[in-house]
């Protein structure tokens, strides 16, 4: 008989949706104080800075996956996602339509699509 605390399920842990929150966030910070706001420094800085740091974030990524850490590969992807997800923000792009776009190749080997590309 285990107490009542080893019976008491841990909490899930959060899923993607996270995601759609953080990019209402990302969004709620145009105009906010680049003083205060990571963001708002990233978008004060132009397109193409937030566009070199979804780069590195990427190569950080990267980094980590080869050598083998799986701890750090899950901190710089969620560094890359964020700085992504800032760039999708400070082009207007709705998350929506990446989703839309993965959803329409579900089902669809890799392998036939890149075939069909060659027809
Ligand atoms: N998820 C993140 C997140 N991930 C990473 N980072 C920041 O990204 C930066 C990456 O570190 P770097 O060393 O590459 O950055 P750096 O040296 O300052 O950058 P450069 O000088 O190279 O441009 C760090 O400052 C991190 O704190 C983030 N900053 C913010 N968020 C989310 O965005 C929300 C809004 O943040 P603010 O805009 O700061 O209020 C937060 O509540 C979080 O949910």
């Amino acid at each position: 008989m285990g107490d009542k605390k080893s019976a008491e399920k841990a909490p899930a842990p959060p899923g993607a949706e996270v995601l759609d929150r953080l990019f209402v966030t990302v969004q709620g910070r145009k105009g906010a104080d680049p003083e205060t706001s990571y963001t708002a420094k990233l978008y004060s800085r132009g397109t193409a800075k937030i566009a070199q740091k979804v780069g590195e974030e990427a190569v950080e990524a990267i980094l980590e996956a080869v050598r083998g850490d799986k701890a750090a590969l899950a901190a710089e992807s969620a560094d890359l996602l964020y700085h992504l997800l800032v760039l999708w923000a400070d082009l207007g792009l709705d998350p929506a339509e990446v989703w839309t776009k993965l959803a329409q190749r579900e089902g669809t080997s890799g392998i036939d699509e890149k075939k069909s590309r060659k027809a």
